[in-house]
């Protein structure tokens, strides 16, 4: 996006608090002229001094005392108004940005980085929060300040301001040099920072895997990377700073110079005063810095223009729904799900990913979908749930087309329960009301006890209000799963779709799980992703799923009759486990002999 449309965009944000930038203009003003009035204090009192006028020195004294308490009160409404229009128009950016970011399509978080949109959500709406308090009243307050300065300047001796205002281009054209590289450097820094973020944000959100990967030294290698490239950045810019301060403060030194040579020769010849030779220095300070800081000024804007362009192209980005869905109640009746040669494939892949799918579901069935891993099950899935549209065929909800379905209608119909948890941040019952916003107390017990859940729930320091930590991580695996089946059950969706993780469970744990999922299942519309054959072997209809087409289907029986894909996958499975239970108990007699080796910890 260009960095005028990106600004007129912002202006929205601002335009939406006049009144504070009217104040804000206000204490800017009056800063001018407190500025200028220190000059004309000097002169007076200098004048007065010079002129020995005890009594004009009092009353300069009593107008000094009132001036500096006029100057602490407009210096603190000035940075207090500047930091509170930068708050809002930041708080705004972030809701609206959280408000479009929660309708984007999955595709959208299948293809960006989290860590990249985190960075978004605090570096780069930090950076615009300044831009448009700090920045921008700076932008407009240094130019006022080096006019009225001049008008000042012009009024006390015209050639010496003209001689001064002649060094204010070379300063500026000096700063814009040293900006451009400063604004190369700060994209360069806030690209690295949104690469380590992104990094940070995949290793913190696992330790357990580069703990028990023993990948320590390998991140931290990796890390030392990222830090290098953020310090040898930050190093630039010390450089930059450095060099850019040292030329504007030379030039600026010898504009000085330079003028208190002649301002000296003109109060020699008499043609200037005292008091107005020192006015004059003071003045010219007013003059000739607004031309140094402008060029960083104009660079900090660019930069948060950048920023505030990062946080529009995700505002931009299009949304699967208008608006925020409402949670739907009152599902629709139930009757049948048919999908007629569904294919689809992820945008920019080669190849399908599920091929002329055709499947019908009705009401009080129990369906499985098996096969190997990449087969398209988890895909099947996300169409169901609207996550992608497919590419051709039909999905009939109720005879239906699923389209003229709203999105929010669509995911009503079904309580979702993904392999990993998906649990949030925050208490047992934040996460159940997830399930049910509004969801009584007694509700959210039924739930957990038909999960499973109870016992351990009211075990738990702080029962329902328990905090879970990050994603769950204060419970066992199995304790995750239980309260998501309880988060499903709450839901109360007319199917249940079911993607199934008891792989990684001890055996305990599993039986506890499969014991809760009987009881979701019930005599409910399921559709159940199974990694473990032995857990279909009552399904209605169970299909072979590989390289996105459905190979097989039939029940268990009659899958096993034809001894083909199923077959095998069914008798590979039971070998598996046959030889893993032989493993159990060979480390079971080991445990006995050794005491140290736990035999449930080397199941399935
Ligand atoms: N977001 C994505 N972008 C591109 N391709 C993807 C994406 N997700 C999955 N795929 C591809 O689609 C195919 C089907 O993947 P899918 O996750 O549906 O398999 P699955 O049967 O669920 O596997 P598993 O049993 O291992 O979970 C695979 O080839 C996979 O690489």
């Amino acid at each position: 996006m260009k960095q005028q449309g990106v600004f007129s965009r912002l202006s929205t944000y601002m335009l939406r608090h006049k009144l504070l930038y009217s104040v804000l203009g206000l204490t800017t003003l009056l800063s001018i002229t407190l500025d200028l009035g220190i000059a004309w204090l000097l002169s007076a009192v200098t004048d007065k001094a010079v002129g020995m006028d005890v009594e004009g020195l009092k009353g300069l004294a009593i107008f000094g005392v009132f001036y500096l308490l006029v100057v602490g009160l407009n210096n603190y409404t000035d940075a207090y108004l500047k930091n509170k229009v930068s708050a809002r128009i930041r708080n705004e950016l972030r809701l609206d940005m959280m408000g479009h970011t929660l309708k984007l399509p999955q595709s959208y978080f299948d293809n960006n980085h989290s860590g990249d949109l985190l960075s978004r959500f605090t570096n780069d709406n930090q950076t615009v929060g300044e831009a448009c308090g700090q920045v921008l009243i700076g932008l407009i307050r240094n130019p006022l300040l080096a006019m009225a300065a001049f008008v000042y300047l012009l009024y006390i001796h015209w050639l010496l301001a003209l001689i001064c205002l002649a060094m204010g281009p070379l300063i500026f054209l000096t700063g814009k040099i040293f900006g451009k590289a400063m604004r190369s450097n700060s994209e360069q820094l806030q690209q690295n920072m949104g690469r380590t973020t992104s990094f940070l944000h995949d290793i913190l959100g696992s330790s357990m895997v580069f703990k028990s990967f023993s990948i320590e030294r390998r991140l931290l290698k990796q890390y030392q990377g990222h830090s290098k490239s953020i310090i040898s950045g930050e190093l630039k810019r010390g450089r930059i700073e450095g060099a850019t301060g040292a030329v504007s403060s030379l030039l600026g030194n010898a504009t000085f110079l330079l003028a208190i040579v002649i301002a000296g020769s003109f109060v020699a010849r008499g043609s200037l005063e005292v008091g107005g030779m020192l006015a004059f220095i003071q003045l010219m300070n007013y003059l000739v810095n607004p031309f140094s800081s402008l060029p960083g000024l104009i660079a900090a804007m660019q930069q948060s223009l950048g920023a505030a362009g990062r946080i529009f192209e995700v505002m931009d980005s299009k949304a699967e729904v208008e608006e925020l869905p409402e949670p739907v109640t009152g599902s629709l009746e139930f009757q049948s799900l048919v999908l007629s040669d569904l294919s689809f494939g992820y945008p920019g892949a080669d190849k399908l990913s599920l091929n002329k799918i055709s499947l019908e579901l009705h009401k009080g069935m129990n369906m499985a979908v098996v096969g190997p891993s990449g087969g398209g099950k988890s895909t099947l899935f996300k169409l169901l749930l609207g996550f992608y549209e497919p590419a051709a065929g039909r999905l009939l909800i109720n005879g239906t087309d699923f389209q003229e379905l709203s999105l929010g209608r669509l995911r009503s119909l079904f309580a979702y329960v993904p392999q990993e948890s998906g649990l949030y941040t925050g208490s047992i019952r934040d996460n159940l009301s997830n399930g049910r916003p509004g969801a009584s107390e007694q509700e959210m017990i039924t739930a957990l006890r038909q999960a499973n859940a109870y016992e351990f729930v009211m075990e738990l320091p702080e029962g329902l209000d328990t905090d879970i930590g990050e994603e769950g991580s204060r419970l066992s695996g199995g304790q995750r799963q239980r309260l998501s089946i309880a988060r499903a059950i709450l839901k109360d969706a007319p199917v249940l779709l079911l993607d199934e993780a008891t792989a990684a469970l001890d055996n305990e744990s599993e039986r506890l799980v499969q014991q809760s999922l009987s009881q979701l299942m019930g005599n409910r519309t399921t559709l159940v992703i199974a990694h473990r054959l032995s857990t279909v072997q009552n399904a209605d209809l169970i299909l072979v799923l590989d390289k996105g087409e459905i190979v097989e289907r039939g029940n268990h029986e009659q899958l096993l009759a034809a001894q083909g894909r199923y077959h095998a996958l069914y008798y590979s499975q039971l070998r598996q486990e046959a030889d893993q239970e032989q493993g159990g108990l060979n480390l079971g007699k080991e445990a006995e002999a050794g005491g140290e080796l736990r035999p449930e910890t080397a199941g399935v």
